[in-house]
Parts: structure tokens; sequence; C-alpha cells
């Protein structure tokens, strides 16, 4: 089975480099720092979407600045990866799922230089087959076409994406592909209000929910 991750909110909890680097650049620009809540409900959406509501919060709608803090943003989303962790039990589930045959790829809205470079400082990369980012495809998450290259990079077949936010959602369901829903991550509305088949707020149950859907998957195919 191909395994589709999101990144921020479902494998790693980024909240604390992204609102410390949002910060940073809002400095620059002489405005203030915003809270870690409201950083937090801006990301999901790439890049550029965080960069036009840190403006926002600060009343402002001025597409020359957004330009600017977007590549201020990028020059330092590399270096952004001292605060990042792992959610617990991720390493020890992502191992586990790599070592029963099932092929990991990353589907993510931050860029793919920063999504490689954290995944490298936690240690994580070399699972992954595949890693396509924000600036993979033309269009981001919710489109599906980016969930459709991480699969298609990992070989194509069936798969399952595993995410945290109604970007994810709608994505998959676009996708036509089945979601399982982390709930610890950075979600806006109830897990009832998003599309999934299965939910966990613990990593040591993902591989048995995986190979439940796989099995029931293998029945449903031996059956047509
Ligand atoms: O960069 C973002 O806004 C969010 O990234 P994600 O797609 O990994 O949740
Ligand atoms: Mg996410």
């Amino acid at each position: 089975m191909i395994l589709i991750f999101d990144l921020d909110g479902t494998l790693i909890d980024s909240v604390p480099d992204i609102h410390k680097t949002s910060n940073e650049v809002l400095a620059a620009e002489g405005l203030g720092p915003l809270d870690l809540p409201t950083v937090r409900s801006f990301i999901g959406r790439g890049v550029p979407h965080l960069v036009e509501r840190l403006l926002g919060a600060h009343g402002i709608a001025d597409p020359a600045r957004v330009a600017r803090m977007i590549s201020a943003f990028g020059a330092r989303y590399e270096d952004a990866v001292a605060l990042t962790r792992p959610y617990d039990g991720a390493p020890e589930a992502l191992a586990a799922l790599a070592a029963q045959g099932h092929v990991l790829g990353i589907c993510t809205n931050k860029p793919v230089a920063p999504a490689r470079a954290v995944l490298r400082h936690l240690g994580l990369l070399d699972h992954f087959a595949a890693i396509i980012g924000g600036d993979s495809a033309p269009q981001r998450k919710p489109d599906p076409e980016p969930l459709h290259l991480a699969i298609a990079a990992c070989g194509g077949g069936p798969a399952l994406y595993i995410g945290d936010s109604e970007v994810d959602a709608t994505c998959a369901a676009a996708a036509g592909v089945a979601m399982i829903l982390h709930t610890e991550g950075y979600r806006h509305s109830a897990p009832e209000a998003l599309p999934h088949v299965a939910l966990f707020d613990d990593f040591a149950a993902l591989p048995g929910i995986v190979a439940e859907l796989a099995s029931d998957r293998a029945g449903q195919q031996a059956l047509a």
C-alpha cells in the first residue's frame, strides 16, 4: 500500500518554528508579533496564504509587501527546524509501516526545501520515497494534483492519505483517496465535519488502522 503523509500538524508539530519565523519576518517589516495560536490558525495552505494572513492580522493588504515577506520567509524557512518535534510515536510508526513493506511519501503545502530540511533534521527523511511540496505543482492542496503526483512518485497504486486538516480532507476527497485523520493537528472544525475513513490521536494506533484498511481493500478486490 502507498501511504502519503501530510507534514505540519500530522507528523510534526512545527508551529513553534513557524511562529518564530513569522514574527521575525513581521519585525523586519516594522510590524509587531502575533501570538502562537493566531499563527497556528494560519497554517495549512502554504506560505503565500500564511503571509497574507500575517499582514491581514495587522489590517494590511499590500501585494508588494506580501511578495517581499514571502521571499523573506523562504530565506529563513530551511533553518527553522530547532523548535520542531515529531508527534509522540510518529518515528516508530513510520519505521513499523516501512518495515511492513508500505511505500511512504509526503504531500505537504510546505515548500519542498524546508520540508526536506526538517525531515532530515529529525532523522526521518530516509523513510520517504517521494516528497511533494507546496511548490511542486502549479496548484497547492486542496487541489488533488499534488496528491496524485505524490502517489505516482511512489510508484502508483492503492493509497491512503494521512492528514490533519480541512485542506487535506478536501484534497483527498477530490483525489478519490481515503483519508485517515490525525486529530492532534491544526484543524479548525470538529473531526466529524471532515470526510475520513479512520482517525487517531496516538501514532501507536496507526499501523493497526492501516493493516485493517489494507486487508478490507484486499478483501474487496478479491470479491470484485
Ligand atoms: O505549509 C503549510 O501551510 C502547511 O503544511 P502541511 O500541508 O504540511 O500541513
Ligand atoms: Mg497539515
